[in-house]
């Protein structure tokens, strides 16, 4: 059992609607709507409680509505070390319809003051230098609030770093141009994140192994690629592997990308054979497609979800990331 921080700068209730066609600008009926404590770092929170690890979670919530995130630490069981500033966490709409097509609607979240960053920055720094408390890993996860810029985040990339703790990052944007440039262990951008990273389209599977090796040659120990269906790409010193998942029907992808990271993590740290690790969390993001919410490692079938996905390793890209 590992002891793991995650951390969710920018939280979200999530609004989790399920309808079977959107139709804009009419009145929509649904099947069914949950409002659900999630975010990144929370989701992967809870992959990584389930798979049975010590969990603190921390970051930023609003004073004003973290009720259902109280009774879901509660019942996770994990530390809540989160932050609270005045206002309310942002609510995010995830409209799933027949078919499997979702549609994410994002809020910007509750302004961050400096002094509050700074507090939190401090108690961070107090965790991380404490060999008693310093916890094995820590996930950075989502988006960043208005009051939090990519460099404050890259900053504090850097210090856990300059502590020895292993950083996984899962970000977009700008923010995850900057943590690239600040050295985390390992980051999960999905293909789309990561050709905003290189600046090119990534259409074909060439383009895109292409890519991951850059993302690994800049410094990142695992380069993660969630590429949706197609399954993942992960380049780290033990190889270039590719996960083929398996077919399943698809209700909601939401949290999705966040249970390949959790279940990566495990792996690592747990120190299993690579194979083995991503075969596993390559079935267990493919278990979470089939209903909203993350994946369960204690679903009935998820040793068959296992055994239908397949794993490739490629050594067909020398040194200076060329295809052979
Ligand atoms: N339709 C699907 N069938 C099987 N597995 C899937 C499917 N969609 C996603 N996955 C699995 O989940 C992983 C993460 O999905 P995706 O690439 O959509 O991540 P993401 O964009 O980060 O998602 P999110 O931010 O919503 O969590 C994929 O790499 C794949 O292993
Ligand atoms: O706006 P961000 O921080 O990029 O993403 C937030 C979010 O879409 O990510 C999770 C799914 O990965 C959801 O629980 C949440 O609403």
């Amino acid at each position: 059992m590992a002891r793991i921080l995650t951390v969710s700068l920018n939280p979200a209730l999530d609004l989790a609607i399920r309808l079977p066609r959107m139709m804009l600008g009419e009145v929509n009926r649904t099947d069914e709507t949950h409002l659900d404590a999630a975010g990144k770092g929370v989701n992967v929170a809870r992959v990584l409680v389930a798979l049975g690890n010590e969990v603190t979670v921390s970051g930023f919530l609003g004073n004003a509505n973290d009720g259902p995130f109280l009774r879901l630490f509660q019942t996770l069981g994990v530390e809540d070390a989160f932050q609270r500033v005045p206002g309310e966490t942002r609510i995010n709409a995830k409209v799933a319809e027949e078919g499997g097509r979702v549609t994410d609607i994002n809020g910007p979240g509750v302004n961050i003051q400096r002094a509050d960053w700074e507090r939190w920055v401090a108690w961070l720094d107090a965790l991380a230098a404490d060999p008693q408390q310093q916890p094995d890993a820590v996930v950075i996860a989502g988006s960043l609030p208005p009051g939090i810029s990519p460099e404050d985040q890259s900053a504090l990339i850097g210090r856990l770093r300059q502590q020895g703790l292993p950083v996984w990052v899962d970000t977009s944007g700008e923010a995850l141009t900057r943590a690239i440039e600040a050295g985390p262990s390992a980051v999960k951008p999905n293909e789309h994140e990561l050709s905003d990273w290189v600046g090119e389209s990534l259409s074909t599977h060439d383009q895109r192994l292409l890519a991951a090796h850059r993302l690994y040659r800049s410094g990142v120990d695992e380069a993660l690629i969630s590429v949706g269906d197609e399954g993942v790409l992960w380049v780290s010193q033990r190889g270039g592997y590719l996960a083929t998942p398996p077919k399943v029907s698809v209700e909601s992808t939401v949290g999705a990308g966040d249970t390949l990271v959790a279940a990566m993590l495990h792996g690592v740290l747990a120190g299993h054979p690579p194979a083995q690790i991503l075969t596993f969390a390559t079935a267990l993001a493919a278990e979470s497609v089939r209903h909203v919410g993350v994946g369960n490692p204690h679903a009935d079938d998820i040793h068959q979800l296992q055994q239908q996905t397949r794993v490739h390793r490629f050594d067909d890209v020398d040194a200076d990331g060329a295809l052979a």
